[in-house]
């Protein structure tokens, strides 16, 4: 993992996860879909900096870097940020203040469904309790982190040596799938988003009355090795399709370019292809780069 800590200071990498298989189940009594997904963090991914100050009140920088795929405006106020909410959250567990000057260096782009201000909160929970020696271990962080989202704590269990597993319940369950090998693939970022509520409403409007939990296909996609680059599924794909039309057509048009299955990760809008090799991979991403408007970035899946 690419994490650095000092007495003071510590740099940790909030990588983008993907789900590799997402199957989605018809709503709860809470409106909240149960789900069974192949999860997967990546080598792409935002950076955190955290360092301890005497000063009297925390500070947060967060801003999309200069070489962002997609830079983005930061277009949500301080106290929405999922890694505030997560300090917030974690210092009022603690009974501590936590004081940090953070520094938030962002690439992953928002509503992409790769998971981006959920890693960024992970991030933030195991980073304080290892800049503050609090010894939490992931059986506290965990409840913390469902709190925040759905997909925050798959991404706690990844920094904590999980990058790959089963997540079932709304995400609270986690159990490992260990890979022999790092998977290579390709993001596909376009310029516009997928909103996750909106997409669960569109699936429970296709799925009125035949959604069910396709737990054993989800468990049998990490035991084929190498993966298949057409085996990843995804149920809200074509509910994301449905709120974002514009998605539909960009994976029509990159199949036919490519002769590639593209695929949907989360609810949207991020697509992704399985490469064979990191060469592979670049090489597709270089072929995007070339024809469409769209940013692809070659990427793997970290290991263990
Ligand atoms: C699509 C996934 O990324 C799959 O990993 C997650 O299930 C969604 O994770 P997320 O974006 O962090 O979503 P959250 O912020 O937790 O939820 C946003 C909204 O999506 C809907 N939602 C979310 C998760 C879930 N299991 N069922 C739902 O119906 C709810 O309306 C919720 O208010
Ligand atoms: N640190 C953050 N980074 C990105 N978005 C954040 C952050 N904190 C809060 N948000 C809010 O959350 C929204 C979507 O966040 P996120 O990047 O996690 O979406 P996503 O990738 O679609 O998530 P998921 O894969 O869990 O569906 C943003 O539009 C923004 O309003």
């Amino acid at each position: 993992m690419t994490s650095h800590a000092t007495a003071t200071e510590l740099v940790r990498h909030c990588p983008a996860k993907v789900n590799l298989a997402l199957s989605v189940g018809p709503p709860r009594a809470d409106r909240l879909h149960p789900i069974a997904s192949w999860m997967v963090a990546l080598t792409f991914g935002d950076q955190l900096t955290l360092r301890r100050t005497n000063q009297p009140d925390s500070t947060w920088r967060i801003a999309f870097a200069d070489d962002a795929p997609v830079p983005q405006p930061i277009d949500w106020p301080l106290e929405r940020d999922l890694a505030y909410r997560a300090h917030r959250l974690l210092a009022d567990h603690v009974g501590q203040p936590l004081t940090v000057d953070a520094d938030l260096c962002k690439r992953i782009p928002a509503g992409a469904g790769l998971g981006g201000g959920s890693s960024d909160a992970a991030a933030t929970l195991v980073g304080l309790n290892d800049l503050f020696n609090l010894n939490l271990t992931a059986n506290d962080l965990t409840p913390l982190a469902a709190t925040l989202g759905s997909d925050v704590a798959f991404l706690v269990a990844a920094m904590l040596g999980s990058p790959s597993a089963i997540v079932t319940g709304v995400g609270e369950h986690i159990t490992p799938a260990p890979q022999p090998a790092p998977i290579d693939l390709v993001l596909i970022l376009p310029p516009f988003t997928c909103p996750t509520g909106p997409v669960y409403a569109a699936f429970d409007e296709q799925h009125p009355h035949d959604a069910a939990l396709r737990s054993n296909d989800v468990q049998a996609l990490p035991t084929q090795h190498p993966l298949p680059p057409d085996a990843p599924f995804n149920d809200l794909a074509a509910p994301a399709c449905q709120v974002q039309p514009q998605l539909a057509e960009a994976i029509a048009n990159l199949t036919d370019m490519l002769d590639q299955p593209v695929h949907v990760t989360g609810s949207g809008a991020a697509m992704f292809i399985i490469a064979h090799t990191p060469t592979h991979a670049r090489d597709l991403a270089a072929t995007l780069t070339r024809s469409t408007p769209l940013a692809p970035v070659a990427t793997q899946t970290l290991p263990q």
